[in-house]
């Protein structure tokens, strides 16, 4: 998981009829948000554990946590048999510091979570932990719930573009991207990699394979097209 470049994640795997959609339409790397504070998760970890043993490399299944400490993080992820985490809390350096000490096997995501006025507090946060994460993931805080992911909504890409040029390690783009507006992200905000759940789900709140196919197209021509400019 070296040179992580020009990848579509999808996360919020529900179950194992869902992520073989996913694997069918070319989606790279599957989100499992687990353990969530609302103690409301939609998948269980037994199933979720299996999904990822079932993953045919380069596909990779990656855990979305609010976990903040570096020996619990370590746990879960060689629980559930996954080489990456997304971390969506609010990691100390330190933490992050030492799992990176203990675990630099393990792939690590920091997320920059994008609200209305703090951009020099993220830029500051690149700076800062840069050197013991592998990549950052932006997204969108919700200030209606107090939501820091799966919102739907996005944020001002002036701030996940100029994280990009700040940011010494690759970042992944999340917020609100759907078939619709994934290419233009990627276009303007030039990240290493994308992301989406909410609008990739029909009314049921199942992913909806026709979303999910155009997404991936999407996004393969953009990357295409920004290698090449
Ligand atoms: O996906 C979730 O259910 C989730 C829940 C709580 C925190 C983070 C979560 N996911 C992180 C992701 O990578 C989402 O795909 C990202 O938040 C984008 O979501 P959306 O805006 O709905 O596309």
């Amino acid at each position: 998981m070296s040179d992580v470049k020009d990848l579509v994640q999808v996360a919020g795997i529900i179950d194992a009829e869902e992520a073989a959609l996913l694997a069918e339409e070319g989606v790279d790397w599957f989100g499992f948000p687990l353990r969530l504070p609302s103690g409301k998760d939609d998948i269980s970890e037994a199933a979720a554990t299996e999904i990822i043993a079932g993953l045919k490399a380069p596909q990779e299944g990656v855990l979305i946590s609010y976990m903040t400490d570096a020996d619990e993080i370590s746990a879960f992820t060689t629980q559930l048999g996954v080489k990456a985490v997304q971390l969506h809390g609010d990691v100390e350096p330190e933490q992050l510091r030492k799992l990176k000490a203990n675990r630099p096997d393990l792939y690590v995501l920091k997320s920059l979570v994008v609200k209305e006025d703090n951009a020099e507090e993220l830029l500051k946060l690149v700076d800062e932990v840069a050197d013991v994460v592998d990549m950052f993931i932006t997204d969108t805080f919700n200030p209606a719930t107090g939501a820091k992911g799966a919102t739907g909504l996005t944020h001002d890409w002036n701030v996940s573009a100029e994280l990009v040029r700040r940011s010494p390690k690759p970042l992944m783009m999340a917020g609100g991207l759907s078939p619709e507006n994934v290419a233009d992200a990627i276009r303007f905000v030039k990240p290493a990699a994308v992301d989406a759940h909410s609008l990739l789900e029909g009314d049921d709140r199942r992913k909806d394979r026709a979303k999910v196919a155009k997404f991936v197209a999407e996004s393969r021509k953009a990357f295409a097209e920004i290698a090449g400019s």
